[in-house]
């Protein structure tokens, strides 16, 4: 939840409309920021400061074509990639929307919009975007899919996915937090006959369980108190391209249930309505999470674990990755300097040291994260050690540590995995936020 709202361009050519939504939108504590033509909006955005964009993709009010907003949305897409934009259509042009997401827009809402669900849209949305900066924004350029991988556990990790990807079968992508299960998960679909069609995501963990049943497979207008217009789930979206539904572990057993009938037969509902649809779907699933361990604690199903998994592929941490954590450092390095017009050229001696005895405990995200944090503080041609700020390394295998360093070691981890997002530190360990700041406190002291 986002407690401090968060600015909000409305880019709609209507004055009315904009001042509708701004007026939802103040009052649940988001600052809002209005432009009334594209060129506008794409001012604003330049000018920096907005968090999310709501978008009417018919801009301009005699046509329902929506090419304005489409052509912005493209244009803010290359520009801003990590911008959540929410996009506005009239009521019943789904087939605007769909084109919309697949353009890259976060999420939709047809007007007339209910004001419930675009509080709920963009909170969501901007709490994904925060996460994502915490952890991942500084993240090279490389996430458009040049896949760095030298050593041999990442060549036989390439090989396998080069193997598998054109066979249209399910797969489960495995490895801890940051290893780029997402970027594994992209190459398959560009690798398979499915690579122009859709590629659309699902994070399980993000979303609140009540919305995920229609999230995934849609819902009809009434289908519950809430819907007050049709939708269209993330299945049919992605029909005839690939679904990737990170943090498969998150899912509920309610949720489970119904994945496993789908992927059985391939047939979807919508919440509300009583047509099965056919659905053409590649799933590609992916956790950090022990599922056998979860199978055994009951909290996950054999049999959806069996669907999921036709091939399994272990992304290596990135501490097994021998020397790409040099290439993947000097290619974050070259990126940021860029991007912050700065004259850094490589890395000293002791900085390699550093990069190559650090365990990465939040893989390949918190290299990227750290050499970027680098850049900015080197005050020379060379990166050291220094300005890495690795901290503490864990001197000795867990086995060996008292509980104190035990203790103090797993809670930096977690931090380090969660980007610094000590919200979600505390979930990885399994505690509640207040009991995790206490301890993280008394590490502090
Ligand atoms: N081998 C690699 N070469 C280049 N970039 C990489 C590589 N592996 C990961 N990355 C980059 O690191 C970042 C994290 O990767 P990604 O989001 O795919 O990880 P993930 O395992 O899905 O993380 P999470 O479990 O938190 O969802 C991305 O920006 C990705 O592009």
């Amino acid at each position: 939840m986002v407690e401090s709202g968060g600015t909000i361009l409305i880019a709609d050519d209507q004055a009315d409309i904009r001042e509708a939504l701004a007026l939802v939108l103040r009052a649940e504590g988001f600052t809002t920021k209005g432009a009334a033509s594209p060129a506008e909006a794409a001012l604003l955005l330049d000018a920096g400061g907005i968090d999310a964009l709501l978008l009417d993709l018919n801009f301009a009010t005699d046509t329902t074509s929506g090419d304005d907003g489409m052509r912005l949305l493209a244009s803010v897409k290359t520009i801003h990639p990590d911008l959540p934009v929410v996009v506005l259509t009239g009521w019943g042009s789904v087939d605007l929307a769909v084109r919309a997401l697949r353009a890259g827009a976060a999420d939709f809402l047809e007007k007339p919009w209910e004001n419930a669900r675009l509080i709920t849209v963009l909170r969501s949305q901007l709490a994904l975007a925060r996460a994502r900066s915490t952890a991942a924004s500084l993240t090279h350029p490389t996430a458009q899919g040049d896949i760095i991988a030298t050593s041999a556990a990442m060549r036989a990790v390439l090989t396998m996915v080069e193997k598998i990807a054109p066979a249209d079968v399910s797969v489960l992508i495995t490895g801890e937090s940051g290893t780029g299960k997402g970027l594994i998960a992209r190459h398959i679909a560009a690798l398979s006959h499915r690579r122009d069609k859709p590629f659309v995501t699902l994070d399980l963990g993000a979303v609140p369980e009540s919305l995920i049943e229609s999230e995934l497979f849609g819902h009809t207008r009434g289908a519950f108190t809430d819907a007050k217009t049709d939708r269209i789930g993330r299945f049919e979206i992605a029909n005839g391209g690939v679904l990737f539904l990170d943090e498969i572990g998150n899912a509920s057993l309610a949720t489970q249930a119904r994945l496993l009938s789908v992927l059985e037969d391939g047939i979807i509902t919508r919440l509300g309505e009583a047509t099965p649809r056919r659905v053409d779907v590649r799933v590609i699933a992916a956790t950090n999470a022990d599922l056998h361990q979860l199978i055994e604690a009951g909290r996950f199903r054999r049999d959806l674990l069996f669907r999921l998994n036709t091939v399994e592929i272990a992304l290596p941490p990135l501490r097994a990755r021998g020397d790409d954590v040099f290439l993947l450092a000097a290619d974050c390095l070259a990126a940021s300097a860029t991007r912050h017009g700065r004259t850094v050229t490589g890395f000293a001696p002791d900085a390699l040291a550093a990069l190559s005895n650090h365990p990465w405990p939040g893989n390949v995200r918190e290299l990227s994260h750290v050499v970027e944090r680098a850049v900015l503080l080197a005050d020379h041609d060379l990166i050291g050690a220094a300005h890495l700020r690795l901290g503490p390394v864990a001197a000795a295998p867990i086995e060996h540590m008292t509980l104190d360093q035990a203790e103090r070691y797993l809670i930096q981890r977690a931090m380090a995995e969660a980007g610094g997002d000590a919200e979600r530190a505390a979930r990885r360990l399994g505690l509640s936020r207040s009991a995790f700041y206490r301890r993280l406190s008394q590490l502090r002291t």
